[in-house]
This record gives structure tokens, sequence and C-alpha cells, in this order.
């Protein structure tokens, strides 16, 4: 037993809840913890799952603490892991369980994987051989299976096998349900490098070799063979230290599939694939490999990177400047800020990829904090495409037709001559919007007030937003008009039609969230497209970054007007870096390729640059304008978002929360105002946003502000550090 009035050891344990912080537990005698450790602990009379956090001695037994009930096993996690969880939380402004929630994707994980028992061919055989136990042979020499299949795939009973195992013809073996991932060869050759790779990939190896954190920006155009280059940084990470683990974060679920072909390709394995989608046993076998050290490349999505590494020295975020790795909803971070700060904890090199980086990531470079390589060419024979605007104004299209007759003659070429057309515009469904032609009621969202978007493929109206859906109705909901409501504007469906009309011999198909919805139905279209069966692409964004297609030798960009005119701070960027993204898919193989951009307005700035090649141009006026606003990369911003049922309760909470606002040099705070997007879901929503210096500290800001105040439990406060949505 303890004294009970002398030291004794205690434990911090942290829950995966949104509880304030570790909760203190007394360590019974006889358990040996470690931080890091899975246990059990009482909260409030339940038996919870949480990690020791630290241990500590209490100097006395004043505190009556209740005791930890049991350790559960399975791998401890990492003291980088437990790190980067409290460094996020910091950062964040959320509780630290909440990230540690974020950690903790599989408790089956814990456990290690179940066995089951296999038969193999042994190097005996029997005296008798009758045609059951022949065919049992030889389906045991083809592989490893249980007796159950391996009566099943020979055709004969299970006494046949049973039978071949006690005369040890069939040798009995224990095998893991969840098995390891096989292991990557970094001996293998590549492709041969080009002079400029060359000297990118010599660069990447002297940082290898010089180990711990260091952050580099690979800044290389559209088929420059940026992954060729951070592959030989895999290759000498892994010859030099062959337990290192590799963390590859890749914007889009259809682009991991090429990409995990690649690595397959040039090492040997396929790496273990992270993402929402990859189902609860593959989530299991996943975190436990990566938590046991044994899983060496993880190629997975934004939350990959709080997958519970112990050896993390490398992490690679391929297509840097992609929004997507900006998580808006829940808990809210940018993968790439979050992968640099892993990468410090764990003393790791990051490299960030992109043919447009973004413009944190380039100020960043050129201020020498990240080191800055550059592939100004394509790689091989193949040349960057011409782009060309095509003034809509000049040759408008016919009434409701979207493309324009220069881009159709354009296509007729290119079809002509067996090679493929991208026709990008980034809105899914059919129309953007519905109205009725008879009073000019426009079918809103009842969610969110927005317009609903029609999809024809599934006869319903959508809302972009929330996903709320209903079926398109017969009659005007307003005046009852039948047959009256009318899409207005073109979606990818609609311009998909439209390709079809002109192009009746053409393989006409749609690729969007819609349509590729699963990785095996990106796969299909991605292959397809790539062995030239498909012969006119209309796509959205997923359809423009990253892939390779050589047959494609035409992008036409529908609307590239689309977007510039959004009113927040990233539009112009954003617009920039996806049109020079779906132009750069055009004639990456031997052929030449070309882009063509409809617009209304070929003057805009942004058109120009790109027309003219010239990014230098493009980003000086958008740093000029960044840094007259202090905006970020030059200055600091964090968003408090309040929701909740009753406005008029809402506008008082807010009222409050703003009177509480810390007066801190360099801080302004704006609010609160309504939300653009004011209602979701029968919420209502408030916002802040808070500006600040780049030297500020906006999370300490947020943190010092969020204790000043008591929020009602019917009211839901969210924090938003470096916001990327303004809705
Ligand atoms: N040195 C080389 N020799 C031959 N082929 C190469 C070489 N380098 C790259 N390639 C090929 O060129 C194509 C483009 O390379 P990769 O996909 O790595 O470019 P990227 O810079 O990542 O492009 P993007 O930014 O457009 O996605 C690939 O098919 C790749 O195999
Ligand atoms: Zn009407």
């Amino acid at each position: 037993m303890n004294d009970l009035f002398g030291p004794r050891p205690c434990a911090s344990i942290l829950f995966p809840l949104p509880l304030p912080e570790a909760f203190d537990y007394a360590v019974p005698e006889g358990m040996a913890l470690q931080p890091g450790d899975h246990v059990l602990a009482p909260l409030g009379g339940r038996h919870v799952h949480g990690v020791v956090w630290a241990l500590k001695e209490e100097a006395d037994g004043e505190r009556k603490l209740k005791p930890v009930e049991e350790v559960i096993g399975g791998p401890r996690l990492a003291e980088g892991t437990r790190r980067f969880v409290d460094w996020s939380a910091g950062y964040l402004v959320e509780p630290p369980g909440v990230i540690l929630r974020q950690v903790l994707r599989s408790s089956s994980a814990l456990k290690p994987s179940p066995v089951e028992t296999v038969y193999r061919l042994g190097q005996t055989r029997p005296d008798r051989l009758t045609p059951a136990r022949e065919a049992v042979i030889a389906a045991a020499g083809r592989k490893p299976m249980s007796a159950a299949d391996l009566a099943r795939a020979a055709g004969v009973s299970g006494s046949v096998v049973k039978g071949l195992a006690d005369l040890g013809v069939l040798v009995v073996e224990e095998r893991e349900v969840d098995p390891p991932f096989e292991a990557p060869d970094p001996y293998r050759e590549g492709v041969e490098l080009n002079e400029i790779q060359r000297q990118a990939a010599a660069i990447l190896r002297r940082l290898v070799a010089a180990g711990g954190f260091q952050a580099a920006l690979i800044d290389g155009v559209t088929g420059s063979g940026k992954t060729e280059v951070y592959f030989e940084a895999v290759a000498e990470l892994l010859r030099r230290e062959p337990q290192a683990q590799i963390l590859v974060l890749l914007p889009e679920i259809a682009l991991t599939q090429s990409v995990m072909d690649r690595f397959e390709a040039r090492f040997g394995a396929r790496p273990a694939l992270w993402h929402s989608d990859i189902g609860q046993k593959e989530r299991r076998r996943v975190w436990r490999e990566v938590a046991t050290g044994r899983a060496r490349i993880v190629a997975g999505a934004r939350s990959a990177l709080f997958l519970p590494f112990t050896g993390l020295r490398a992490i690679i975020v391929d297509e840097e400047h992609d929004p997507t790795f900006k998580q808006d909803e829940g808990l809210t971070y940018h993968a790439r800020d979050l992968a640099v700060a892993r990468g410090k904890l764990e003393g790791a090199l990051v490299v960030l990829a992109s043919a447009t980086p973004s413009l944190e990531s380039l100020v960043n470079a050129e201020a020498g904090r990240y080191v800055h390589i550059r592939l100004p060419g394509r790689a091989g024979l193949a040349e960057l495409p011409e782009i060309a605007t095509l003034d809509l104004r000049e040759f408008p299209p016919e009434r409701g037709n979207w493309l324009s007759e220069p881009l159709v003659r354009e296509m007729a070429e290119v079809f002509a001559r067996g090679e493929q057309t991208l026709l990008y515009l980034n809105r899914r469904g059919f129309a953007p919007l519905v109205l009725c032609r008879a009073c000019g009621h426009k079918m809103k969202s009842p969610d969110t007030e927005r317009w609903l978007v029609e999809h024809r493929y599934t006869g319903r109206l959508v809302c972009h937003t929330t996903g709320f859906s209903m079926p398109k109705p017969r009659a005007c909901p307003e005046c009852g008009a039948e047959d009256s409501l009318t899409g207005v504007g073109p979606g990818v469906e609609r311009v998909a039609e439209e390709a079809r009309t002109r192009f009746p011999d053409a393989v006409v198909e749609v690729f969007s969230s819609d349509t590729a919805q699963g990785p095996d139905a990106v796969r299909d279209l991605v292959q397809r497209m790539e062995r030239g069966e498909i012969d006119i692409l209309v796509g959205t964004q997923i359809a423009a970054k990253g892939h390779n297609f050589p047959r494609l030798t035409l992008v036409g960009v529908v609307d590239a007007d689309l977007g510039l005119a959004g009113g927040d701070l990233r539009a112009g960027e954003r617009t920039y870096q996806m049109l020079v993204q779906a132009a750069g898919r055009a004639g990456r193989a031997d052929r030449p390729g070309k882009a063509i951009l409809q617009t209304h307005q070929p003057e805009h700035e942004a058109l120009q640059a790109l027309v003219a090649g010239d990014r230098a141009a493009f980003l000086d006026a958008e740093r000029m304008m960044r840094e007259h606003l202090r905006l970020p990369p030059y200055g600091r911003l964090a968003a408090l978002v309040l929701s909740g049922p009753d406005p008029e309760r809402l506008e008082e909470t807010a009222r409050g929360i703003a009177a509480a606002a810390p007066l801190a040099e360099g801080v302004e705070v704006f609010g609160p105002a309504d939300a653009p997007l004011a209602v979701i879901r029968g919420r209502w929503r408030k916002r802040f946003l808070v500006q600040a210096d780049r030297k500020v500290d906006v999370s300490a800001y947020m943190r010092a502000w969020m204790a000043r105040v008591k929020i009602p439990a019917a009211i839901r406060a969210s924090v938003d550090i470096e916001p990327y949505s303004f809705l």
C-alpha cells in the first residue's frame, strides 16, 4: 500500500474528448506506466480509454485521486506524436483531447492483428495420390489458404485437407489477418533525371544527409517531374535509415491511385494508404502498422497528418497550394501549415511541391526560411502548353450554348487527330440556378438560402453547401405554373450535353465528385482517360490537377472569369492557380498542347499573366495588394464563428464576446457581423475577424480572448486560425 501521506505516483491522463485538459489519477502499486501508454480510467461513472500524458509524484495525499484502472496495451504513442497534439491544440485553440481524438482513429488497432490458420504446401508428398488430393496440392501450391478456402478452391471436402495436414503434406501456419505492408526497396533505379532534376535531387539528398528539420519548396512548372525529384529524397532517406517513416500528403483521393502506382513502380511496394473512405479494416491495419513503426511510406489525405508515427523523418506535401488541404469544418486546420509544424517537432524534412506555390510558401522561400528548388522546364520532350484567351464578347456562343465557335473548331481538329480534350468548368451539376419562367422565383435551399443546383443525372436539386437535396418539382412552388422551372447557366453536365451534340461520334464523360464517387470510380475514369478511351472529358477541379494524360492536347476553360470576381482574399490567386493547373494537363507527353480560356475580360491581369507566362507579374500585383491590406502572409488572420438556434440570444452573446476582446497592439477585431451564410440547418451564424501584424501570435490572442468569455451551452463558438473560408 502507498503511504497515505508520503509522495505517491500519479499520472495525467488525456482523454480523446473535448475536455479542457488532462486529469490526474493515482497509479496503483504494481502498475508500471510510461507516457504514451493506453489505459482505462474512470470518468463520469464510465471506463474511458485515455493516454498517459505525464507521470509525476504527488507531494502529499491531500487530493483524493481515483486510480488508473487498467493498462490496455498496444503501441505506445510516441513522444513526437504527443508533442504534436499539444502544439496543435495551442495553435488551433482547441482542447488537446479534440486533437487526440483525431489521432486515435481506430481503437481496435491497439490489439495485435487477429491471426488465422493457413495451410501451405510442404516438401513431403503422400504415398497414395487420389484426384481429390491432387486437387488440394495444386491449389495449395498457388498460395497459403485457410482449410475452408483450400477445400473450396480444390472442390473437395474438408476431410481431405485435414488428412493431408496429418500426413505433413500441408504445413499449418499462423498468419496475421492484417498483414504488414511490404517494405519499399530504395535501391531500384528511377527514371533517368535530366540535368536540372539532378541538381534539384542533389539538394534534397544533401538535406536528407544533414538530418533534422528543414523545409524545402519544389517550385516546378507542370510536368517538370517534381514527383521524380522527391522520389530521390525518399530513396536517399530509406537507404540511410531503413526504419524511417515518410508521409506523403495528397490533396485529392482522385490523385492517390496514380501516385500509388508510381510509388510502386519506383520502390517495388505500394505505400500504406490513408483517407476517410478506406474502411474499418484497412484503417485498423494502417493505424497499427504506423504506430508500431513498421509502415515505411504512408500516402494520404490531410487527416494522415495525425497518424501516430514513431519515426517520422520526412513529410511531402504534394500540390501544396491546394485549397483542399484546408479543412473548414469541425476541427479547422491547414494541413500544409501543420505539416511544417510537425516536421519541426519531429526533426523531419518537409518538402512542399507545386507548380503554383501559395504566396505563403513563396514568401517563406524568398525569405530563406525554406530552401527554394526551381524546375523551370518540362521533363523530356514536352513543352509547356500555349495559352490563349478567347474573347466571348467577340465570339459569343449561340443562345443556350457555352462553347464558342473557335474552341469547337480546335476540338474538332484534336478529335480528328485522335487526341483528347479536357473541358474544364469548376461547377458541378447541370445548372447552378433554377428559376421559374412564369414568375421569376429562384429555387433556394431551405437550409442556407443559397441557390439550389440542378443535377440532371439524378433529377434532383442540390445544395452544395449542406448537401440538402430534393427531386426537381414539376410545378413552381411559388406560382404553381407547370414545367416552368428552368436551369440557368452551365454546369459540367450541361457542357457535356453540348459536347455530345456537337461531337456525336466522340466518347464524352463527366469527371466531378458526383460522377466519380469513391476510389474505384475515380480510378476507372483516370485509366480510361490514360488509355485514350475517352475523347472529351468535361471536369471540375478534380480532373484538372495532377493527372498525366499523355494524349490530352487541348484544354478548354469554359469560364475563366468564374472565381475572379469572388470576394475572398485568395480569389485571384486561386483562379490563377486553377487555370495554370488545368492548362498544365495539356501536352505532357510528346505532342504539343494548347489551352484556350473563354473569357469576357481578356484584359484581366491574371489572364494576361497566364497568356504571357509571366507568373512574376501576377504575383507582384497580388503581393502588393496583400501587403497593403496587411493580409496573409504579411499579416495574420483568425476567425471566430458563433452559431445558435435563437438569433436574439446569439446577438446578445456576440455582443458580450465583443466586449471581452482583449486590447493588444497590432490586433484589430472586426465584428460581430452576420455571416454571409447567415443560417445553416436552422442555426444562425455570426462572425468575427481578427487581423493582426505578422509578429503577433494570433493563437495566443484567441486563447486569451476565449478564456475571458463564458459561452452558453446552446451556442457553438469555433475558432479558425488563418481562415480560408469567409462564409
Ligand atoms: N527525367 C525524366 N525522363 C523521362 N520522363 C520524365 C522525367 N521526369 C519526369 N518524367 C515524366 O514526366 C511526367 C511528369 O512528371 P511529374 O508527374 O513528376 O511532374 P510534376 O512536376 O509532378 O507535374 P504536375 O505539377 O503537373 O503534377 C511523368 O509522366 C514523368 O514520369
Ligand atoms: Zn413561378
